[in-house]
């Protein structure tokens, strides 16, 4: 498999892993792949003191030991530091093809067939597409549905505003149809399979023309649910992505609806901040009996510990911060401490519903997401306002550290600690690489903030760029254009554009198309000779260009020493057949022929007469001319 030719676009690499993307997933190794990436892609690259817990559908799997600054450089390289004009799509290529040549991931794939090697590299695409610096949204941790699950949660927020309309499509999920058996074995909570508490079953979605579950998984899996949702799920081609149904703003989570019936009866286990508002869902206090507190005793309730620490938390005075690598956008304020009652319900099936997602293409909320039945057990917070610990639990906790036992020791920066805990700073990925990484590393995410900021949104920001020597030639209206869309550029590249920036599209406008061929052939020519008056009056932007770059190619000693060129003389044009050309050959020879004057001899100097017998003398011989000689008195010997 390893050191196969693959063809990537018409170039061949040796080395590489060959794959393409499909949409062939199966439910046993979309579980084990999207535990395998959330991990690396996820988990390591967006934590630093408070760690991004994925929910893994076998938590007693053993999980890749690698280096997670690897993944960081992948990442760098070829998603956030690459050439700017590369499209995403070739970014998340680059980025798979060097995930695929990492040690970790080459012995996972080991011995797999080609369609599991597909699959596995088109989730991976998914995890990366969140990364490409146009990117809309990011992966966050968020305690509102902690209380709830007892878990650390994670949620999807928006890093900028979203118009309704707006398909996320860097928030995509992989689907793997399933079987009768699978959907059965996903349902069971069977306590050593899940997640201390977490169902495997939260992200199945149900197909209701087709009449079958699906299990999604991918970045779309943290979406969480809110019965005011600002999304809707619908499938596209190969996967599933959402698309905005109200206008979210910067910092706001995306949401959906995962149907009326999820939250169990009456919505009674929904968190949402709509519930909260509303004082309904899980903020209905009355609605919570003991005998709600009855039948199974899944290991979905939290330990009464569990319970107590959050509570203790809280008496800490933390917030509920939304947050992403990038910062805190969010800190909701804090609200009445809970009442420690539990809750549990019956443990039914936990499916999202959406219509047939092919033909629809569209989860509408009110009439596809119906048919859903109670969530998974859990202890639930009987207080309205129920504002939750920010911090991962112990539960939580431990289960992380269940995972990382089952790894081996992780390096020190990625490890839970007791500091983590109680932090309430996060500290964006980036600058936990600065913070981690050596010179050179830091110099290429100096050189990733340059990238991003020659982005035309960061370009509004640029102000004018700093006059140089060769900038006063550039024209206002050239110079003020200049500065909103380009950096300053070196020295060379300033005299380039000053030159370019005397031909604006604004004058181009004004010329005829004539005028404008003659316009650029005398610039043409200009720039290689000394211009003449003539060639300064044949055109106004020729004249323009004089002014403000003259002799643009010549040394400056060497501009006032030129002499200026004179008029070249007018010739008689002569157009026509080759005939016409042949008689005015004939015209010009006979003209010369009868005017010797023309032909440049000299005149004949008038006859020299005696000035006594008045006879014609001889003409005076130059060469011999002696004042002493009668000739010379204008006299004849006689
Ligand atoms: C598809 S997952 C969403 C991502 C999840 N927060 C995570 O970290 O993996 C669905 C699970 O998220 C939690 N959840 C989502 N929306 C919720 C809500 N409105 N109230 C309570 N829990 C919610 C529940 O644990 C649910 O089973």
């Amino acid at each position: 498999m390893r050191g196969a030719v693959v063809a990537h676009g018409g170039h061949s690499r040796v080395g590489e892993v060959a794959w393409s993307s499909t949409s062939n997933m199966n439910m046993r190794d979309l579980s084990r792949d999207d535990d395998f990436l959330s991990f690396m892609l996820v988990e390591q690259l967006g934590t630093d003191s408070f760690p991004l817990v994925v929910h893994k559908m076998d938590p007693s799997r053993r999980l890749p030991r690698h280096d997670p600054k690897e993944i960081l450089n992948i990442v760098q390289r070829w998603i956030v530091t690459i050439k700017s004009a590369s499209s995403a799509a070739k970014r998340v290529r680059g980025a798979v093809d060097a995930l695929l040549r990492l040690e970790a991931v080459a012995h996972y794939l080991r011995g797999k067939t080609q369609m599991q090697i597909n699959a596995f590299a088109t989730h991976a695409s998914r995890y990366f597409e969140l990364y490409v610096p146009t990117g809309t949204i990011e992966i966050a941790h968020t305690s509102r549905y902690s209380k709830w699950t007892g878990k650390a949660e994670l949620c999807i927020l928006a890093t900028t505003t979203l118009k309704i309309g707006t398909v996320i499509t860097e928030l995509k999920g992989s689907m793997a149809v399933l079987t009768e058996d699978e959907n059965e074995e996903l349902k069971r909570t069977d306590r050593r399979n899940t997640d201390g508490g977490i169902r495997r079953d939260f992200s199945v979605i149900h197909s209701g023309h087709r009449k079958k579950n699906h299990l999604f998984l991918g970045p779309a899996r943290f979406v969480n649910h809110d019965c005011d949702n600002n999304c809707e799920l619908f499938r596209e081609g190969k996967y599933i992505t959402f698309r905005v149904i109200k206008p979210i703003e910067r910092g706001q989570e995306i949401t959906a609806h995962y149907g009326d019936a999820y939250f169990g009866k009456d919505n009674r286990h929904c968190l949402c901040e709509t519930c909260e508002k509303r004082g309904k869902g899980g903020y209905r206090q009355s609605d919570y009996t003991d005998s709600d507190a009855s039948s199974d005793s899944a290991s979905t309730i939290p330990p009464r510990e569990t319970l107590g620490q959050v509570q203790k938390v809280e008496m800490l005075g933390e917030v509920n911060e939304r947050r992403t690598r990038r910062g805190v956008y969010l800190k909701l304020p804090d609200s009445e401490s809970d009442s420690e009652e539990e809750v549990q319900t019956e443990v039914t099936e936990a499916v999202i519903q959406i219509d047939d997602p092919e033909d629809a293409n569209t989860a509408s909320r009110s009439s596809s997401l119906s048919k859903l039945s109670t969530p998974p057990l859990s202890s639930i917070p009987t207080s309205p306002g129920a504002l939750i610990n920010p911090l991962p639990t112990p539960d939580s906790l431990s289960s992380r550290s269940q995972s990382e036992s089952a790894q081996g020791d992780r390096p020190s920066d990625q490890a839970p600690s007791s500091t983590a805990a109680t932090s309430t700073t996060f500290t964006p990925v980036k600058a936990q690489a600065v913070k981690s990484l050596s010179l050179s590393e830091h110099n290429l995410i100096a050189k990733q903030s340059s990238t991003l900021s020659s982005s035309p949104r960061a370009n509004i920001q640029l102000k004018s760029p700093p006059l140089s020597e060769d900038a006063h030639s550039i024209p206002d209206e050239a110079q003020s254009s200049q500065a909103a869309t380009t950096l300053p550029a070196a020295p060379a590249q300033r005299r380039f554009s000053a030159r370019l920036n005397t031909r604006t599209p604004e004058r181009n406008k004004e010329l005829t198309p004539r005028a404008k061929s003659r316009h650029r052939t005398a610039e043409s020519t200009d720039d290689k000779k000394i211009a003449t008056p003539q060639t300064r009056a044949s055109t106004v932007q020729s004249q323009d260009r004089k002014a403000s770059t003259p002799v643009a190619d010549e040394p400056r000693s060497l501009r006032s020493k030129s002499k200026p060129a004179l008029p070249p003389k007018a010739k008689p044009r002569v157009s026509g057949t080759p005939a016409d050309k042949g008689k005015a050959a004939d015209e010009k020879a006979k003209t010369a022929l009868a005017s010797p004057k023309r032909r440049g001899k000299k005149k004949a100097p008038p006859p020299r007469l005696c000035k006594v017998c008045s006879r014609e003398l001889p003409p005076l011989n130059p060469d011999s001319a002696d004042e002493d000689s009668e000739e010379d008195k204008g006299e004849c010997s006689r």
